[in-house]
C-alpha cells in the first residue's frame, strides 16, 4: 500500500466495532442459554477466528454483515471439536479459550499462525494449572499449539504479575467451572469487559480492591448457567485512535469519530492526546448496552512531548504504535515506560515501532520497557515493514499521511485482523 501526504481531513467517520467486546459476545453468547443478538460486531479476521472456533464446538452462529446471532447451548453445551481449533492471529481468542476449554469435559487443540504460535501462553498455563487444568504445549514449551485436556477445577486466588485482561479473563472463565470462588488480582487495572459482560449474562462476579494488596481484583463464583443478552458493540477506540492521530497531525483538519467506546479502562488515548496539547472534545457522551460511548472530535493541533507510564499503559496498550508516531511529530521529548507488554504482541512492538520510525527519520531509542522519542516535527516517506502486525501497518499509514514523500506499507493487508476497511475510510487520497 502506497500512502501519500493528505490533509484537510474533515467530516464524520465511523470505525468498526470493538474487538474485545466482539470476541466476548461470541464466547459468552455461545455459553449462554438462549439466543444472543449482536449489533456492530467487528468482522475482522480475529473475531472471525473466534466464530469459527465456536462453530467447530457445535454452536450455530448466523452472520448478516455486522449483525450476528448466536444460538447458545448453555454453560455445558459445547461439543468436542472434530478438528484443531484455528485461532489465527488472535491472542485474545487463544488465551480466553484456554480458560474456557479448561472447564469442558472434552479435549481440544488450538493452533494459530506463526506470530500467534510464538507468543507466550505460560502466562495462562501457570494459573490454570494451579486450578487443576491440563494445558499441554505440543511443540514449544509455553506456546501454542496447545492441547487442553479435561480435569476438575478448583478456585484460586491468583496475583498476576502482568496487567493483562487476557490473563485475567482466562482465569475468571475457568472460575465459572471451578469448585469455590476464583479471584484475580492485577498490578494495575486492565480492560474490564469480561467482568461487565459476564455480569450482564448473569454470572456472580464482582470487581473491587484486594484487601491484602490494595490492588485491583475481580472475583467470580462457580456458575450454574449464563443467559443470552442483546449486545450493542461500541465502536473500537483502538481503531478510532488512528483517526484521532490523523485529525490532530494532518493540516487543516477537523473530524469526528462517531459512537466510540470510552470505557475508562480503554480510554487512555483521549487523555494522552489532551496532555500532548491536542484539541480533543467528547461530544454527546451516553451509554449504549451498558458501556459509555461518545463522539470524539479532533482538530489540527500543535503537540508536545510527555511522559506516559504507570496505570495509564494498560488503557492504551494497543495505541502505543500510533502514539509514537504522534510523539515523533511533536515538539519535545516523549518517554513511554512500563510498557514491556509491547514485546509480546503480534510483533515485538518496541522493535517494530523503533525500526520503522527510524526509517522515516525520527529520533527514537528503544528502552527495556518502552521508548524515548525526541520529537522533530517531521518524518519522511520510507518503506515500512509491517511484519504482518495490523497495528504497525495502520500506525505507519498515519505516519505516511503527514510525512514528506511516499510511504510504502509492506503486507498492508494485515489490517484485516482488526479493521478490514481501514484503507477505504476516506483518510487516504
Ligand atoms: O482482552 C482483550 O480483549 C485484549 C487485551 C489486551 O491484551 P493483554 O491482555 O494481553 O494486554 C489487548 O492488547 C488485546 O488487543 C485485546
Ligand atoms: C494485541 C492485540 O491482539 P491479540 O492479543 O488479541 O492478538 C492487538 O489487537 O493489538
Amino acid at each position: 500500500m502506497i500512502v501519500r501526504p493528505n490533509g484537510h481531513l474533515r467530516g464524520i467517520y465511523s470505525v468498526p466495532g470493538d474487538k474485545s467486546v466482539s470476541h466476548r459476545s461470541v464466547m459468552f453468547g455461545a455459553l449462554a442459554k438462549g439466543t444472543t443478538h449482536v449489533t456492530n460486531f467487528l468482522t475482522g479476521a480475529d473475531c472471525l477466528s473466534t466464530i469459527d472456533c465456536f462453530r467447530k464446538m457445535g454452536i450455530a452462529i448466523e452472520e448478516n454483515g455486522n449483525e450476528i446471532t448466536i444460538h447458545g447451548k448453555g454453560l455445558r453445551g459445547l461439543s468436542k471439536p472434530e478438528t484443531i481449533l484455528d485461532v489465527g492471529n488472535s491472542g485474545t481468542t487463544t488465551r480466553l479459550l484456554c480458560g474456557l476449554l479448561s472447564g469442558q469435559d472434552f479435549s481440544a487443540t488450538m493452533s494459530g499462525d506463526d506470530s500467534l504460535n510464538s507468543r507466550p501462553m505460560g502466562r495462562v498455563q501457570v494459573p490454570l494449572a494451579q486450578m487443576g487444568a491440563e494445558l499441554v504445549s505440543l511443540e514449544t514449551a509455553g506456546c501454542a499449539p496447545l492441547q487442553v485436556n479435561p480435569h476438575p477445577l478448583t478456585g484460586i486466588r491468583y496475583v498476576s504479575p502482568v496487567a493483562s485482561a487476557q490473563v485475567k479473563s482466562a482465569v475468571l472463565l475457568a472460575g465459572l467451572y471451578a469448585q469455590g470462588e476464583t479471584t484475580v488480582v492485577e498490578p494495575t487495572l486492565s480492560r474490564n469487559h469480561t467482568e461487565l459482560m459476564l455480569k450482564a449474562f448473569g454470572a456472580d462476579i464482582a470487581a473491587g480492591v484486594d484487601a491484602e494488596t490494595g490492588l485491583p481484583c475481580a472475583t467470580v463464583q462457580p456458575c450454574a448457567e449464563l443467559y443470552a443478552q442483546d449486545i450493542q458493540v461500541p465502536s473500537d477506540i483502538s481503531s478510532a485512535a488512528y483517526f484521532m492521530a490523523a485529525g490532530l497531525l494532518a493540516k487543516d483538519s477537523c473530524l469526528t469519530i462517531q459512537n466510540v467506546g470510552t470505557n475508562p479502562t480503554r480510554a487512555g488515548m483521549i487523555a494522552v492526546c489532551q496532555q500532548m496539547g491536542g484539541n480533543v472534545e467528547l461530544r454527546n457522551p451516553r451509554l449504549a448496552g451498558g458501556e459509555p460511548i461518545a463522539d470524539i472530535q479532533v482538530s489540527t493541533s500543535k503537540l508536545y512531548g510527555i511522559t506516559i507510564g504507570g496505570d495509564l499503559i494498560p488503557t492504551l496498550i494497543d495505541e502505543i504504535p500510533v502514539i509514537a508516531v504522534m510523539a515523533a511529530m511533536a515538539e519535545g521529548t516523549t518517554i513511554i515506560k512500563d510498557a514491556a507488554e509491547l514485546k509480546v504482541k503480534e510483533t515485538n512492538r518496541i522493535d517494530t515501532v523503533v525500526s520503522n520510525l527510524k526509517a522515516m527519520g525520527a529520533d527514537i531509542t528503544a528502552t527495556d520497557d518502552g521508548m524515548i522519542i525526541h520529537g522533530t516535527g517531521k518524518l519522511h516517506g520510507a518503506t515500512i515493514q509491517s511484519h504482518l502486525d495490523h497495528r504497525i501497518a495502520m500506525a505507519f499509514a498515519i505516519a505516511g499521511l503527514v510525512a514528506e514523500g511516499e510511504t510504502a506499507i509492506q503486507d498492508a493487508h494485515c489490517v484485516d485482523v482488526s479493521f478490514p476497511t481501514f484503507f477505504q475510510t476516506g483518510l487516504f487520497a
